[in-house]
């Protein structure tokens, strides 16, 4: 478990200070996957950065699987740090060193016998699906392999966290999605807690549990991720929500309308197309579908429907009233022109 009590991260520039983080607490769980998204700017990777000491915080506390890491000097933190991994958007693998050199040296660094290192090795390369590239070169390897690499040097000592700095923005969508597939595989297979960072929400629809947003170095907004999707409370997480669930309607659908527009959601395995047909039954009003998807967040589904029904006012609000009833989630967009 990771916890972030009021960090405060401030950097001295010529300038001045610079504040990176302002007052954030987090926890995170063992064995989830948290997002942290944002603008470029927000204090992501300062927040990312803190939780291993990478940056010292200017005043709180992170304490990571019981030991408070602000509190350790040296090798005590040194010690510490080796159980958090970390990878990167621009991967930071030694060019001049062959693939099975690169993940040696991070077990060399923690001192591991030597007589331990090979067949631990070979175990991190089958891992990441790389044991035929263990004698190449960087430059020779593709992103997502070079990823890959990064990830088994980040495993090499047995993190119980392991921290993704945009670790998937320099890659391309196939490549990010098999990236996102191995770290799902990590974190369900090895009970590695997994941090990442990122500008895409899809990434995070794909594979976190819970989430946090950041702006101006404060988290304004933190939940599991099928709540932030579906009940955004701020105005960012609905823009951030936007570019995966459609929540508008186009202006040129709703101008050829003149019946009373409602947009309906549907969370988790509610039977949507069974509440409106049932709807339509009771009630002595006519329904058009106008727009609607289904995504899947975290595996459950969230459905958006929009509607234009059309009839007596009276039997519309009563309809409105029946699949609020039923689903908790009915807007009306436009009444009835
Ligand atoms: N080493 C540093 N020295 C001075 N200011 C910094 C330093 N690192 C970050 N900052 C400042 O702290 C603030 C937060 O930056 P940070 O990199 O944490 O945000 P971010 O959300 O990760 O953005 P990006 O996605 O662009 O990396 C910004 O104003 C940034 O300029």
């Amino acid at each position: 478990m990771i916890t972030i009590r009021h960090l405060t991260k401030v950097y001295q520039t010529k300038s001045g200070p610079v504040k990176g983080v302002e007052d954030a607490s987090l926890t995170i769980k063992k064995g989830e996957i948290y997002g942290i998204v944002g603008y470029s700017g927000a204090g992501k990777s300062s927040l990312l950065r803190c939780i291993n000491l990478l940056e010292r915080p200017t005043s709180g506390e992170i304490t990571v699987n019981g030991i408070n890491l602000t509190s350790l000097k040296s090798e005590k933190l040194r010690q510490a740090r080796l159980k958090i991994g970390m990878i990167f958007q621009h991967f930071y693998l030694i060019s001049q060193k062959t693939v099975y050199e690169n993940i040696t040296f991070a077990l060399e660094a923690a001192n591991t016998p030597f007589k331990h290192i090979p067949s631990r090795v070979e175990e991190l390369l089958d891992m990441v699906g790389l044991s035929d590239k263990r004698d190449v070169y960087p430059s020779q390897l593709s992103g997502g392999q070079k990823q890959r690499v990064g990830i088994a040097r980040a495993l090499a000592n047995n993190p119980s966290v392991l921290l993704c700095d945009e670790a998937t923005s320099a890659l391309d969508p196939t490549t990010t999605r098999s990236i996102l597939s191995l770290l799902k595989k990590i974190n369900e297979e090895l009970n590695i807690t997994i941090v990442l960072i990122t500008h895409e929400m899809n990434v995070v629809k794909d594979i976190c549990d819970r989430m946090a947003i950041m702006q101006d170095g404060k988290i304004i907004e933190e939940g599991s991720v099928y709540d932030v999707f579906s009940d955004p409370q701020t105005d960012l997480a609905k823009e951030f929500i936007s570019s995966v669930v459609s929540y508008d309607v186009p202006e040129s659908i709703l101008q050829k309308c003149t019946g009373t527009i409602v947009k309906v959601m549907f969370k988790g395995d509610v039977a949507s197309e069974g509440i409106i047909s049932e709807t339509l039954k009771t009630f002595n009003v006519k329904g058009n579908f106008l727009h609607g998807s289904i995504e899947y967040i975290g595996g459950s589904p969230l459905g958006i429907f929009v509607m234009e029904l059309s009839g007596e006012k009276e039997e519309i609000n009563e309809a409105i009233q029946f699949i609020e009833h039923r689903t908790s989630h009915v807007e009306v967009v436009r009444n009835g022109l």
